[in-house]
């Protein structure tokens, strides 16, 4: 029978292990324990590590020092296990997974921080004495002092002897797949490498001034106005949580492009009526904030998720406003009529593919599996959209990925309908260059400075 791998916590020792995490290194800890949340519990780092950062109250160095290597270990493991795998006598699925998170935490710290070999394999081998066993740590300290002799990620490349996309996909920490879906979403190779490199780096943190004067969101945070939607300011350091007016929820946390994508729904021409808009996918409601914000007076915001928690949330973010209505619905499956609304948005369950940045370890989780059961049901909510649209009215079916399935392919193959027509999104936005993606939009991390978003507007006719 197979041993279940011991939890940290039970392993027995001289001392009590309480003790032993106590003096370990703070920031080391907290990284390995946002990995083992990750791999163990399918935790999300983004939200793990700061809710470890402000119950253990690192000082400002070691917050940042942790970050850097929970989030770089995350975005690193495909390369960082290509190395170790050549390295250990099994497999790595064989390995006390809290074992292969301890061996990706130490080798990232050597092959892309360049942290000093005896620092980065003696720090390691102390919290894996601690969390795992003495045992388990002569592993460790072979295996990483294998590493730290084979140099820095570009030396290692070349010692796996990757070549073309593969080494694309190691030096740029991203699965096979996702290159191929970016290369097919940019049209080609020429940006491939610039918008990988942007895909990976830390994004920085924008804010939305949703019920306040941009430029008071400006003085107060000390960032600097977005250059693409009139409400943005992006920060180039700080926690927002500090910032009263996030706080009080006159502005929020949101990524500027996200703050277009909701944008277009307002920028589109419309004859007649205007007055009933439904954001039909809306949990947790950052774009549903901002729509109620922005909305002309006399225009009534329905704010739908399936997900009863999620319309919670929306309820929250949308928590003061006037004239605005929130429920748990299923949009193939609407309580409301056909041709209620005179504008719909459509944000759309996609992947995430454009939001990496904010998420390191989703490229790992998703896999190409998970891309036509999310495009069958992006088409399915599409068809619904339309529905729930009076004629004239305006759909935008948004994406936060490029990958061309679960965008281009679904808007081309609801616009092949009669009564359907498609309204260029350029125009709306003369002031975004590059945004143009055939008649759709298409923000870029390394053209944009925001996630990946795609975005679409269709008309209906009959
Ligand atoms: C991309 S997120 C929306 C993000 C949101 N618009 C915002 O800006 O905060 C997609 C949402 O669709 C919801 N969803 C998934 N399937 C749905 C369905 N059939 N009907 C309605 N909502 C659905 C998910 O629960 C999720 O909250």
């Amino acid at each position: 029978m197979t041993r279940p791998p011991r939890r940290p916590g039970r392993t027995p020792g001289r001392r009590h292990p309480a003790t032993r995490r106590r003096e370990l290194d703070g920031a080391r800890l907290t990284a390995y324990d946002v990995l083992d949340g990750v791999s163990s519990r399918a935790a999300y780092a983004n939200l793990l590590l700061p809710q470890l950062l402000r119950e253990r109250q690192l000082d400002v160095r070691d917050a940042a020092f942790a970050t850097q290597l929970a989030y770089g270990t995350l975005r690193a493991q495909g390369t960082l296990d290509a190395i170790l795998a050549g390295l250990v006598s099994r497999p790595l699925g064989e390995l006390d997974p809290r074992v292969l998170d301890l061996l990706r935490l130490g080798a990232y710290q050597l092959i892309d921080l360049r942290v000093p070999s005896h620092a980065a394999v003696d720090t390691t081998v102390d919290l894996t004495r601690a969390i795992v066993g003495t045992g388990a740590s002569g592993l460790v300290n072979a295996v990483l002092r294998k590493v730290a002799a084979g140099g820095d990620r570009d030396q290692w490349l070349s010692t796996l002897g990757v070549a073309g996309e593969e080494r694309l996909a190691l030096a740029t920490n991203h699965p096979r797949w996702i290159v191929d879906a970016w290369r097919d979403a940019l049209g080609g190779e020429g940006e491939l490498e610039p918008a990988l490199l942007a895909d990976d780096a830390a994004p920085e943190v924008h804010l939305v001034a949703r019920r306040m004067g941009r430029d008071a969101l400006v003085e107060e945070s000390g960032g600097e106005a977005g250059p693409w939607s009139p409400f943005a300011v992006r920060l180039h350091g700080g926690d927002p949580g500090r910032l009263a007016s996030v706080r009080s929820g006159v502005a929020a946390v949101q990524d500027e492009g996200s703050q277009v994508a909701g944008l277009l729904l307002t920028r589109a021409p419309l004859e007649g009526r205007d007055e009933a808009w439904l954001d039909m996918c809306a949990g947790p409601g950052g774009k549903a904030g901002l729509l109620a914000a922005v909305r002309p007076e006399g225009v009534r915001l329905t704010a739908a998720d399936r997900a009863p928690h999620r319309a919670e949330l929306v309820r929250k973010a949308l928590a003061g406003e006037a004239d605005v209505e929130v429920l748990a619905a299923d949009g193939t499956a609407p309580p409301w009529e056909s041709g209620s609304f005179d504008r719909v948005l459509l944000d759309a369950p996609c992947t995430g593919l454009g939001a990496l940045r904010r998420r390191p370890e989703v490229r790992w989780r998703r896999t190409e599996d998970d891309v036509p059961p999310l495009a069958d049901l992006q088409a399915e909510l599409l068809a619904s959209a339309l529905a729930s649209v009076r004629v004239g009215g305006v759909v935008a079916y948004v994406t936060c990925s490029p990958h061309t399935a679960e965008t281009a392919d679904v808007v081309d193959a609801a616009a092949a309908r009669d009564g359907v027509e498609v309204l260029p999104v350029a125009p709306l936005f003369p002031e975004i260059p590059g945004i143009e993606r055939d008649d759709y939009g298409q923000l870029w991390p390394h053209r944009h400075g925001t996630d990946a978003m795609f975005m679409a507007l269709l008309r209906r006719t009959r």
